[in-house]
């Protein structure tokens, strides 16, 4: 079964609409943040940008959760920023990519309204100079923060559901 990857830079609602997306599902959900070994959370919580070094191994770990899941299914979040992370991630099966996209003021505004999570706002413009769009060639759907929760998980399956046999 396809593992969906809800991706896009930090704020940009990847737990709130991927956990949503699951359960819809009945499938598993997977948390991006739980796959990074403790030096690259501890490198964003001090304000430092990870680079692809740092994110090689969090990109296989994810993509070995997307291969023990293709039997079930399941939906993971990864922010996915560069094309060539998704190449890591698509060595691990069967992938559909829902890339949460939206203006730079909304996902600072939603990043500031957290409380207690590691990644601070001022990484957002490293994030944002690292994102490469999902491409017309890559399977899956560019969605749009403004909408809600709730809209962008219906538009996902209803897309989805058009590329299945
Ligand atoms: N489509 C949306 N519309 C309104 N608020 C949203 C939407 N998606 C997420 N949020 C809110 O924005 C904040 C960031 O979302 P979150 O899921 O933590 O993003 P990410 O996991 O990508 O960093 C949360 O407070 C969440 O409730
Ligand atoms: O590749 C990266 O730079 C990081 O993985 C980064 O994307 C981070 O893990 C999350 O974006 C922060 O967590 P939230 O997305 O939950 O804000």
């Amino acid at each position: 079964m396809t593992v969906i990857v809800v991706m896009g830079v930090a704020g940009s609602g990847k737990t709130t609409v991927g956990s949503a997306l699951a359960e819809r599902l009945g499938v598993e959900y997977a948390e991006a943040d739980a796959f990074h070994p403790p030096a690259n959370i501890e490198k964003m919580s001090s304000g430092h940008p990870l680079d692809d070094e740092d994110r090689w191994p969090w990109l296989h770990a994810i993509a070995a959760w997307i291969s023990e899941h293709q039997a079930t299914g399941g939906v993971v979040s990864s922010s996915a920023l560069k094309r060539r992370y998704r190449d890591v991630l698509r060595t691990g099966g069967d992938v559909w990519f829902l890339h949460l996209d939206g203006p730079r003021d909304v996902l600072a505004e939603r990043m500031q309204g957290r409380t207690g999570h590691f990644m601070p706002v001022s990484l957002l413009d490293s994030q944002l100079a690292d994102l490469e769009p999902l491409e017309t060639d890559e399977r899956g759907l560019i969605a749009d923060i403004l909408e809600p929760p709730s809209a962008i998980v219906d538009r996902a399956l209803t897309e989805l559901a058009k590329e299945q046999p």
